[in-house]
């Protein structure tokens, strides 16, 4: 393949700016017929986010996907969401018992607005087998199946009746998929996101890889229409991991779905355990990533995110990262 790039390898071009102030600039994207605030959500795992975080979310308008380590608690969780008004978005896997969590919903007559079948090796009649299941049981569900790194992949899913693919092998922060395995997008994530979304008739999420604010308007441009951010979001105040004091600072655990301390054992191991800084609410860092777009908005010469996606853009090799810091 040619051109073969990752975040750190591209700069996108301005365009001349039409706006008065970056607050002129709309951040919102729309997904399964609803608006959002940001094209960004919190990666479904178990130290990124829980019932608390995806309440604060769903209530301010932001996307969220619960993740499915606890299976017993999501049919509640869709339960008390629906009851408060708000949207249910949840994950399932595909062995056996989800088969029947998703019947058991709809004898419930539950319908979650989103559904992530979430599993590491998506291009598989395991995932395609589950959103035909979805789709017949659930029909009104939003199905987002993955993760897969290929056209091919996103075209099959999609046919299966996928109506969104979420595209990222390994490129993940406590992600070791690429060395353990010699496979993924781990290195060339952003090209394999152009590749994807050029065979892709439905929306694209972005997953994993994003180490900046400016990697979400690259995304953007490249194809994605929404990115899930692991480790940007661990270490708020509000995350779930474990908080602990190292060498005289606090610091949160941010550990892989696939790491030995998800799975409670070291079985198919393909995700480790990391501490990261503890770094102030969440919400800050959502105003922050917000002011960062608008401002990427205004470099793309408009107002909607929808501008980003049409610049031109440079590959300059390891252009950023030169010993430069944001702090
Ligand atoms: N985005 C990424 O790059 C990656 C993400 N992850 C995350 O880790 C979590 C666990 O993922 P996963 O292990 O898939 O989930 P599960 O442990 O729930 O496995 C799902 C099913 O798929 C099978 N399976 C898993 N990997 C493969 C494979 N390579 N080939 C054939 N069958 C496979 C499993 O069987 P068996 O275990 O017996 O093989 C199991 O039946 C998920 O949250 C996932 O998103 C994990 C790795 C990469
Ligand atoms: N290979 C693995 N990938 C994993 C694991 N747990 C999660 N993930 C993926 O990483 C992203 C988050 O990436 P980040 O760069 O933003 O931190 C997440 O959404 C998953 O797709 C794992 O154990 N192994």
């Amino acid at each position: 393949m040619e051109n073969v790039f990752d975040y750190e390898d591209i700069q996108l071009i301005p365009n001349k700016c039409v706006v008065n102030s970056r607050s002129e600039c709309d951040t919102s994207v729309t997904l399964g017929g609803r608006q959002f605030k940001l094209p960004v959500v919190p990666a479904n795992m178990q130290t990124i986010i829980d019932e608390k975080i995806a309440l604060y979310l769903a209530e301010n308008n932001y996307f969220y996907i619960m993740h499915r380590f606890e299976p017993e608690k999501r049919l509640s969780f869709v339960e008390e969401m629906q009851a408060k008004g708000l949207y249910a978005s949840i994950s399932v896997g595909v062995k056996e018992e989800e088969y029947q969590f998703i019947e058991e919903l709809a004898k419930a007559e539950l319908t979650p607005e989103f559904i992530t079948i979430d599993i590491a090796h998506g291009h598989s009649n395991a995932v395609i087998n589950m959103i035909k299941h979805i789709k017949k049981y659930l029909p009104e569900s939003f199905v987002i199946a993955g993760n897969v790194g290929t056209p091919e992949a996103v075209r099959e899913l999609e046919n299966a009746g996928a109506d969104a693919t979420k595209v990222g092998i390994g490129p993940g922060k406590v992600c070791i998929t690429k060395i353990k395995t010699g496979f993924g997008t781990g290195g060339w994530q952003l090209a394999a996101l152009r590749w994807c979304a050029k065979a892709a008739s439905k929306p694209i999420i972005a997953d994993g890889g994003i180490r900046t604010h400016g990697d979400i308007a690259k995304s953007i441009r490249f194809g994605a229409s929404m990115v899930m951010i692991g480790s940007l979001f661990a270490g708020h105040e509000e995350s779930p991991g474990e908080t602990i004091e190292k060498d005289g600072k606090f610091v949160k655990e941010y550990f892989g779905s696939a790491s030995e301390f998800q799975k409670g054992e070291k079985k198919n191991v393909e995700g480790k355990k990391m501490y990261v800084e503890h770094k102030g609410s969440l919400r800050d860092t959502l105003t922050e990533m917000e002011q960062d777009l608008q401002s990427s908005i205004s470099y793309a010469g408009g107002t909607t995110l929808d501008s980003i996606r049409h610049v031109d853009y440079v590959i300059v090799k390891n252009s950023i990262f030169n010993g430069d810091k944001v702090y």
